[in-house]
């Protein structure tokens, strides 16, 4: 399988701190990949620097064949990361369907498309933003980001604060995703079982840097290696 993405050795951080520390891993084209870590590792911080939101002090950043080590955020979006921000980032004036189409790129994702996607968002396609549930916000973000047309997805914490009923819903939809329709994926995640059950590989991250990486399948199976990596017992984990 082909990379599509690469960080090779990244030192970064924010002004001269540094949080992620010579962080090196690879995904093949149409793959999914969790990260996982403690609280603070610097998940939420590898996303970021993916986007071109840190400083980058050493090493390079690949994607599809482009050092894109220096590129501004704008470009990346251009050239295919889809950018799903834990906070969500709705705007709570525009309806559902202004916040969809205020950033549209051509491709195989338009509205009709995210619609038939997310039934939901059609039924509350008028109402503002700041009307909407927890999961339809979640729906609408991700809505958002497939209409850039993205080729790899990045979702940070894609569930948290949702009920059970809609995490099920937003797991079987993002794989959904990768599976039919072969977008790339990673997730950060703070239920371990969760992303793993979602992803085809996963890293751990400690203190910045990669200390476990291999199929998700493998690590789900091993509940003592992911107690030491993660410092939880199974039950611990469930969503
Ligand atoms: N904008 C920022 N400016 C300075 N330091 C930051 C900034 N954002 C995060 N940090 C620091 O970087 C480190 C890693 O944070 P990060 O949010 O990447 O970790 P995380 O693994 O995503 O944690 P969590 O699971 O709690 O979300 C933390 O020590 C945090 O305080």
């Amino acid at each position: 399988m082909s990379e599509m993405l690469a960080f090779d050795q990244v030192v970064a951080g924010y002004g001269n701190a540094v949080v992620l520390d010579r962080l090196s891993f690879a995904l093949a084209q149409g793959q999914s990949l969790a990260i996982l870590g403690r609280n603070g590792v610097g998940k939420t911080t590898l996303l970021e620097t993916l986007m071109g939101n840190t400083r980058v002090m050493r090493g390079a950043l690949r994607w599809c064949g482009e050092d894109i080590t220096r590129w501004p955020a704008h470009r990346r979006v251009r050239a295919g990361l889809g950018w799903v921000p834990q906070e969500r980032e709705v705007f709570p004036s525009l309806t559902v369907e202004e916040n969809l189409t205020v950033i549209g790129r051509p491709g195989p994702w338009n509205l009709q498309r995210v619609y038939q996607f997310f039934p939901r968002l059609r039924e509350r396609r008028g109402n503002y933003g700041n009307q909407l549930s927890g999961g339809e916000q979640q729906m609408l973000a991700i809505g958002r980001a497939l209409m850039t047309n993205p080729k790899l997805l990045l979702l940070d914490e894609p569930m948290e604060g949702l009920a059970p009923i809609i995490v099920e819903e937003l797991a079987r939809s993002i794989r959904h995703l990768c599976e039919s329709e072969g977008l790339a994926s990673i997730v950060v995640e703070q239920h371990p079982v969760l992303a793993l059950e979602m992803t085809h590989q996963a890293i751990v991250l400690e203190r910045g840097t990669v200390v476990h990486a291999g199929p998700s399948a493998a690590l789900a199976g091993d509940a003592s290696l992911l107690e030491g990596l993660l410092g939880v017992g199974m039950t611990d984990v469930q969503a």
